[in-house]
């Protein structure tokens, strides 16, 4: 796994800020994206499974992690929180928000169970052809984190095609403007989970951000969402 602490936050930072999103190339391997893929088939590993098309959401099953979360999950949940904490923390400036987040996830985490927050949301997704997933958000309750990250796990071009992620932005008093994007495996997507500041003539205002992924065109396509907050 790549150390997360010696990324060039500068450029992530800046992409988030003029975007919403920003991607890390190769954070994992291969073999680690090999290895997150089988947990797929761990059935004792999960609180929930989600059939997507009965719940409308698209096309697919996703699985939601239980605690202790795998012990790889749960450090990439907690070294990549921390500077996006700080970016975090000047977004709610900006935009006028009276939050603070803590510097540890351990912290955040606290926060999250004192509203009773309690379930974990990590979660594996698996598109088989034809999968797809709706344009959405990942909002499980009142305290949440600005950002998450998605993990492609399986490789484009070999293991499957299409399924692109899509990003649309809200623009005010507009329709809202997509941006598609295709990580490698092993890379890592970030985005933005509920809205980001933009400035305008009068300060920034919030452009609300929705995610979701494109049809799989044929093969089979493994992602690993971390999602920082808990949901109720
Ligand atoms: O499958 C994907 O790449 C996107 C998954 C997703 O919606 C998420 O991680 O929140
Ligand atoms: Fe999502």
């Amino acid at each position: 796994m790549l150390a997360i602490h010696n990324l060039h936050w500068a450029n992530l930072y800046q992409s988030l800020n003029d975007k919403g999103y920003a991607h890390i190339p190769a954070v994992l391997s291969q073999e680690e994206c090999e290895k997150l893929r089988k947990l797929y088939d761990e059935e004792n590993l999960y609180r929930s499974v989600i059939n997507m098309q009965r719940y409308r959401f698209g096309k697919g099953e996703y699985k939601y992690f239980s605690y202790p979360l795998p012990p790889a999950i749960q450090k990439l949940r907690e070294t990549i929180y921390s500077p996006l904490a700080t970016l975090a923390n000047e977004w709610m400036q900006k935009l006028s928000i009276d939050i603070q987040f803590p510097s540890s996830h351990h912290e955040f985490i606290e926060r999250c169970h004192a509203v009773a927050q309690l379930r974990p949301t990590p979660l594996i997704l698996r598109y088989e052809s034809g999968g797809f997933n709706t344009l959405h958000q990942d909002l499980y309750g009142d305290v949440y984190f600005p950002f998450q990250v998605v993990f492609v796990l399986s490789q484009h071009g070999k293991e499957y095609e299409g399924g692109e992620l899509v990003l649309t932005e809200q623009i005010p008093r507009a329709q809202s403007k997509a941006e598609v994007v295709r990580p490698n495996q092993g890379d890592a997507l970030i985005f933005t989970t509920n809205f980001r500041p933009v400035k305008g003539t009068r300060g920034y205002y919030r452009a609300a951000m929705r995610h979701g992924v494109s049809e799989v065109k044929s093969g089979i396509r493994y992602a690993l969402g971390i999602i920082f907050h808990d949901a109720k």
